[in-house]
């Protein structure tokens, strides 16, 4: 498809720009394909809730599974097809009469059954897999149809591999399998080799050649081997196509399936472009998707397009400051729309000021200009440290900021410290004042905490007897924010001091020179002993 081609512009599809959009039948085959990815294998119960979860999103056509494959798909069938009402429940079946007969005893109790059946058509299937001629092929899927339809009126015939199936003969088994009692022709990409425009011509082919194709629906089934699977499946759509086979979260054989979210958003969003509608309630998108990974245990790579955790999430400040001023600069679909609670701006080493105000302005801190500027300054040292700053985080800088707690004339510059079970530990710290800078090295004291007070009383020249230590993890995660708390004595008066950062010797470093400002500025706090609770 070319970039200003429609769906529209096309000579098989039928809708104009102005027309009612055209309504695309939404086939899930989680069950049944998306099972095929290693290690989804669900069990009754799970199948069932998936089932119902599809059937409650308004997908028109489950495949809940392969009757014949075992005991167990079996009975996963039949249960939803008794218990699951509002959508068509599919069984899959080989082109053989035993594999039919077991889909029909699964689908018999459905208020509305289909039946799959499939048999490989192109050169290299019928050669060294089926071993079968040309007309033995189609020989067999008249038969495999035929015997279909004398159970249920709704019968799927996939020619396995269609894609890679020469055109003639793809039209001769199509036209034959309609005529035998087909109502919906799937055209599979089996092995995800096609692309978009190659799809579009074989459908735009069969809707030009096959002469009873408007018997049938055709339908798109593309497997993702080439990450090609959603753009084939929308251009074999623009090509004819009203039924579209996809998976919950692209799950499936090998590199999986066309992902349902993800044509279902395209289909949505670009409405101007595609003019198509479905019947599936897109804020179950997000829900649904949790529920299949949880069920197979297949997680969800963070930037998968619609379901993934970063895909209403926005790091960089240049797009968060666009976000919080107008969504749509960063946002081509609302993350409500597809079942997320909100858009989420991420702080981290690429946000800005404008992202940081805000957030703080969220948690409950309205900062003025200097204040901003200076939490962002210590934001951005964290940030280097962090992969991502909490909640938590932000609300430790701000009070960090608010009690004054950022050293005003005695800095911390460097410091590194060894530490082992047996040995004295060993401390160097560097720290400034003014425009002077002192480095102290030394190795005494019980612990690297001990250690660290030695070496700052040495370069201050300050002694304290510390009266209290509490170190509380100010956020989450194991790289949280260690706060310190320090109670000590100068000279008959108690000081307090606090210092924050994922490391807690940075923590003591920073709330002993807290301490040591408020000696030299005279703020002790002469009636409280005790430090705060946390
Ligand atoms: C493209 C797809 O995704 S197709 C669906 C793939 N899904 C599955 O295969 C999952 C479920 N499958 C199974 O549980 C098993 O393969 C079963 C129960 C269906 C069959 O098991 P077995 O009888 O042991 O056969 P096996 O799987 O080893 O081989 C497949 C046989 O089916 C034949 N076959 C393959 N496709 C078809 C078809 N559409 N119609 C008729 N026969 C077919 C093969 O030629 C082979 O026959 P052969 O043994 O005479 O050579
Ligand atoms: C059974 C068919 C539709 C299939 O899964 C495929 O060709 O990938």
């Amino acid at each position: 498809m070319s970039e200003t081609t429609s769906v529209s512009d096309q000579p098989t599809a039928e809708p104009t720009p102005e027309s009612s959009p055209r309504h695309i039948r939404i086939f899930d085959t989680t069950l049944r394909d998306g099972e095929q990815s290693p290690g989804a294998s669900m069990n009754l119960s799970e199948k069932l809730e998936v089932a119902a979860a599809l059937s409650d999103m308004g997908v028109d056509v489950i495949e809940a599974g392969f009757p014949i494959a075992s005991p167990g798909d079996f009975e996963a069938v039949r249960q939803i097809a008794q218990t699951v009402r509002g959508s068509t429940i599919c069984g899959l079946a080989r082109c053989n009469e035993k594999d039919i007969d077991r889909a029909w005893e699964a689908l018999k109790v459905a208020s509305s059954a289909r039946i799959h059946v499939f048999l490989a058509t192109s050169a290299i299937h019928r050669q060294f897999k089926l071993r079968m001629t040309t007309d033995e092929i189609v020989e067999r899927a008249i038969a495999g149809v035929k015997r279909a339809a004398a159970y249920c009126d709704d019968v799927e015939f996939s020619p396995e591999d269609a894609c890679r199936t020469e055109h003639d003969f793809l039209c001769r088994v199509v036209e034959a399998a309609i005529d035998a009692g087909a109502t919906t022709i799937n055209v599979p990409d089996t092995v995800g080799y096609a692309t978009p425009g190659e799809v579009f011509d074989r459908f735009k082919m069969l809707c030009d050649r096959v002469p009873n194709m408007d018997k049938a629906v055709l339908s798109t089934h593309c497997h993702n081997d080439l990450g090609m699977a959603v753009a084939n499946s929308m251009a074999a759509v623009a090509g004819g196509a009203g039924q579209i086979e996809c998976t919950i979260n692209g799950i499936g054989e090998r590199a999986g399936n066309a992902a349902l979210e993800e044509i279902v958003m395209a289909i949505k969003t670009r409405q101007d472009y595609f003019n198509l509608t479905t019947g599936i309630d897109s804020k179950r998108l997000v829900p649904v998707s949790r529920l299949v990974s949880k069920t197979t245990g297949i997680s969800v790579q963070r930037n998968k397009a619609i379901v993934g955790r970063n895909a209403f999430a926005h790091e960089s400040g240049i797009h968060q400051d666009g976000m919080l001023k107008e969504r749509s600069t960063y946002e081509i679909m609302s993350p409500e729309e597809v079942g997320f609670s909100k858009t989420d701006l991420v702080l981290g080493k690429h946000s800005g000021r404008a992202a940081l105000a805000d957030r703080a302005k969220q948690l409950g801190f309205t900062l003025n200009g200097e204040q901003l500027q200076s939490v962002f300054d210590r934001f951005k040292v964290l940030a280097d440290k962090k992969k991502e700053i909490y909640d938590g985080d932000i609300v430790a800088l701000v009070q960090q900021q608010i009690s004054g707690t950022s050293a005003t004339q005695w800095t911390l510059l460097d410091y590194e410290v060894t530490s082992s079970r047996d040995k004295t530990p060993r401390v160097r710290v560097t720290l400034g004042h003014g425009d002077q800078e002192f480095t102290e090295q030394i190795e005494q004291g019980d612990g690297p905490i001990d250690a660290a007070f030695w070496a700052v009383e040495k370069i201050t020249g300050i002694e304290l007897v510390c009266k209290d230590f509490r170190v509380r993890s100010a956020t989450l995660g194991r790289d949280a924010i260690g706060e310190v708390n320090i109670e000590v004595e100068h000279k008959g008066r108690s000081y307090r001091g606090v210092g924050v950062s994922t490391d807690s010797v940075e923590s003591t470093i920073l709330a002993i020179l807290n301490a040591i400002d408020r000696i030299a500025a005279g703020q002790n706090d002469p009636s409280e002993n005790e430090l705060p609770q946390p």
